[in-house]
């Protein structure tokens, strides 16, 4: 009893770790990440915020409070107005266009991680859904913040990347990632120890998709 959001990556240790530092990471810090990799990513990325918006709509509509829709509704203004945006900007810079990007098959680490998330809330409860989606939201708050403490990131103009380091890093992610941490803390905090095992498996499940994702980009797999 007196769970926190805390105990769900205490939960899953090993598995946190090797999203938040996986290579992939490391590489866009230090600037080294191939440029081809960076685009495999944006492009899976730009299908995938596509889904987890919608999961952001299903979140909406599985509140019971204006507290909880206005952050299902936060969400997705986030996703469509200004991570979409850096990803078009990328895509343009690097000649990736609007039409190559609406004719691009999803690859199967996108399948598997969106629709993951979307049957996790059409199955659960709203707690369900924003545990799905806690890696998302708070892990890339984290990962910034731990890309920028490191010694070997390089920011500024000598990093391709750091447009992407910066967004995250913004005052609107670092909050919007706040107010999910105290919403969590504040809903884990009354759960019976099996259902916060569960929740545990959700996340876990949720955080080494996300891992998958960032091997998807170095490997260029499909
Ligand atoms: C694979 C992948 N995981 C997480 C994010 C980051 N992200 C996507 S939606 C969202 C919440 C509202 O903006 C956040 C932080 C991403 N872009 N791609």
């Amino acid at each position: 009893m007196g769970y926190r959001f805390n105990d769900l990556v205490d939960a899953c240790h090993d598995e946190w770790t090797a999203y938040i530092e996986h290579d992939f990471v490391t590489q866009l810090g230090r600037g080294s990440l191939s440029q081809d990799s960076f685009r495999h990513y944006l492009k899976q990325d730009y299908l995938f915020l596509i889904q987890f918006s919608r999961a952001y709509a299903l979140a909406a509509y599985k509140s019971h409070s204006l507290d909880e829709l206005r952050s299902a509704f936060e969400g997705l203004k986030i996703i469509l107005d200004t991570e979409m945006q850096l990803h078009l900007d990328y895509c343009a810079e690097w000649g990736i266009t609007q039409h190559q990007l609406e004719n691009l098959p999803e690859a199967r680490a996108t399948l598997a991680y969106t629709r993951y998330v979307l049957d996790a809330g059409a199955r659960g409860d709203l707690l369900d859904l924003r545990v799905a989606l806690a890696p998302c939201m708070i892990g890339y708050a984290d990962i910034a913040l731990w890309l920028n403490e490191q010694d070997f990131t390089q920011r500024g103009n000598a990093n391709p990347f750091d447009a992407w380091i910066a967004m995250y890093l913004s005052e609107e992610f670092q909050q919007a990632a706040h107010h999910e941490r105290v919403w969590l803390d504040e809903q884990l905090r009354q759960l019976p120890d099996a259902h916060f095992q569960r929740l545990a498996l959700l996340f876990r499940d949720a955080t080494r998709l996300e891992r998958d994702f960032w091997q998807m980009g170095l490997d260029l797999s499909d």
